[in-house]
């Protein structure tokens, strides 16, 4: 399979990923690019003909990478390189199995997704949803103001002898950018819970924690049971990985032990959260509102959805990393992990696949 053979390199890519990308496998003479040529997700079919004798395929979230298609490339593969941070999408365990890299793009899109949480934070706290859908539907009119209409819950602190505390599921890079982003808004404190229901050890101490209080300038940092998040959190981020490991981490149990003007904000995948239970809560009040960039399903999340017909209920379509900038920078790094497993180099960015 080496241009030094005479043979190209075939790499195989499932979207087109644009003039500033596209150069980086196009302008070789060492590389065979295969290209999905629409607008629109690779065909299941399409992508297991053509994987066929590829060393690496450039995925996206919406295609599964399994045994199926693992076997559909064959013996040749060296690399799926997803652009995306998240990979449950991708069977891991069958591509340690086969030796098979994957390359992903964690980083780039750290300060994107951080953002994104922030505004599903104040938009859902701030009854948004409710309140632009009255303007938009020429509501307005039927209102006039009074002192305690539309009011939300607040996600700075009022006033310096308030506390706040952020809570995470999930602490890795998004959720440290995060909540760098929460400490001008004046809170105080952050519990988290990683990697819940991992059977990997720990990777954090108090010593830790507590460095990181200080560098955040917060009065704690502290890693707790997944029931200490919900309990004491004025608002929890759900990032952490999806995957059987996580599913369903934020189930009824959980959203029962939330402060009843916390808010949920879920940036991470669908999986991690049951909405059914969600919408539950919602509806009985047992907790403020929820911003979701990910559900359940996606993207067959219809009009009559539980969670879409929830008014504290805001919903994004994936959309967290989608900023032109980050979405370049993904594009490209995704590139360069399937160009560099094609070349024989390391990975710019692999996923230790352990074993
Ligand atoms: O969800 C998006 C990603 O995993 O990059």
């Amino acid at each position: 399979m080496s241009s030094a053979s005479g043979s190209k390199h075939k790499i195989v890519v499932t979207r087109n990923l644009g003039p500033d990308v596209m150069p980086i496998l196009q302008d070789r003479d060492d590389v065979d690019l295969v290209l999905w040529p629409e607008d629109r997700a690779c065909d299941r079919d399409w992508l297991l003909q053509n994987a066929t004798g590829a060393i690496a395929l450039v995925i996206m979230v919406s295609d599964k990478v399994n045994a199926e298609l693992l076997n559909a490339a064959g013996p040749s593969l060296r690399a799926v390189s997803t652009m995306s941070v998240g990979y449950e999408h991708v069977d891991v365990k069958e591509l340690a199995k086969r030796g098979v890299a994957l390359g992903y793009t964690p980083d780039v899109l750290t300060e994107a997704v951080a953002d994104i949480c922030i505004m599903l934070a104040l938009i859902a706290g701030r009854n948004v949803k409710e309140t632009s859908t009255l303007v938009t539907e020429g509501k307005w009119p039927n209102f006039s103001w009074s002192p305690f209409l539309f009011c939300g819950s607040q996600l700075s602190a009022p006033n310096p002898s308030v506390n706040r505390t952020a809570g995470f599921i999930g602490f890795g890079r998004i959720a440290k950018a995060t909540l760098s982003r929460l400490v001008p808004f004046g809170f105080t404190h952050c519990v988290y819970a990683a990697n819940p229901n991992s059977t990997k050890p720990p990777s954090s101490s108090a010593a830790a924690d507590s460095s990181l209080a200080q560098q955040f300038g917060l009065r704690s940092v502290e890693k707790v049971d997944l029931g200490l998040v919900a309990e004491r959190s004025d608002v929890v981020f759900v990032l952490a990985p999806g995957g059987p490991e996580t599913y369903h981490v934020v189930d009824e149990a959980f959203l029962r032990k939330m402060k009843k003007t916390a808010v949920l904000v879920n940036a991470a995948r669908g999986t991690l959260v049951d909405s059914d239970a969600l919408a539950k809560v919602l509806r009985e009040g047992g907790i403020w509102a929820a911003g979701l960039d990910v559900v359940e399903g996606e993207p067959k999340v219809s009009a009559d959805h539980p969670l879409v017909k929830e008014p504290r209920c805001f919903i994004l379509p994936h959309i967290g990393s989608a900023t032109n900038e980050t979405r370049v920078d993904m594009a490209s790094l995704a590139a360069r992990n399937a160009l560099a497993a094609a070349l024989g180099q390391p990975l710019p960015c692999a996923l230790p696949l352990g074993g």
